[in-house]
């Protein structure tokens, strides 16, 4: 989850995060040059999956797809913004807080959502008791998730990946503190390979199978 200013700050993100083993950024629509950031990592770093985030009106998924975006994230569900990105037929991740949430998700198709925020609304405890009558549902939690908690959410069987944006901290960014982004972000992936180890190899374990 990245906020950058412009097209040279996304792009000095983009490279920190695939030189140390996180080619994915979602770049917030939240400044005025999330789109000129987005269209920058889509055209020279080709190797990046680049997506918008803070997605929230059916024209920002026109703009986010034109830009280059390949996937969408929106901090809460709109049906509207979710029927506009299945139109055009980009995978978006709803952001989810309820179950009345994700029950709206489900109508809408949708069985892979955000939680967020997802350190204020119970952390792994949420993540336990929404993953009991929905177990078709794989969660994305964001929303407070930093080195200090990943390992906790990523060995909730329905988590299928995390995000946050302390391994792009705003103040890194605006300094071109590449070396410190750089170090977080290797931090956080070899924090993760266990866990993306473990889906590979005990798919049958039988905390998988009552999945
Ligand atoms: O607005 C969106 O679409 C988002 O994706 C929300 C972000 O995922 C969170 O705001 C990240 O939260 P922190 O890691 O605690 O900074």
């Amino acid at each position: 989850m990245v906020v950058v200013d412009d097209a040279a700050q996304g792009i000095g993100v983009a490279t920190a995060l695939a030189e140390n083993g996180l080619p994915v950024a979602e770049v917030t629509f939240r400044t005025a040059g999330a789109r000129a950031a987005i269209e920058a990592i889509a055209t020279d770093r080709p190797d990046v999956l680049v997506g918008a985030g803070t997605v929230v009106t059916p024209a920002q998924v026109d703009e986010a797809v034109a830009a280059g975006a390949r996937f969408l994230v929106s901090p809460g569900i709109s049906r509207a913004v979710v029927e506009r990105a299945q139109e055009v037929g980009v995978p978006i991740v709803p952001g989810c807080a309820t179950a009345s949430d994700i029950m709206t998700a489900l109508e809408l198709g949708v069985t892979t959502v955000k939680l967020f925020p997802a350190g204020v609304v119970g952390g792994v405890a949420a993540l336990r008791a929404l993953s009991a009558p929905f177990p078709q549902v794989r969660f994305v939690p964001t929303g407070g998730v930093s080195a200090a908690n990943l390992a906790e959410f990523l060995a909730v069987p329905s988590v299928l990946a995390v995000g946050g944006s302390w391994m792009v901290e705003k103040t890194l960014v605006a300094a071109g503190d590449w070396a410190e982004v750089g170090r977080r972000t290797r931090e956080a992936v070899e924090m993760a390979a266990p866990a993306a180890a473990q889906t590979v190899t005990t798919p049958s374990a039988p905390e998988e199978a009552s999945r």
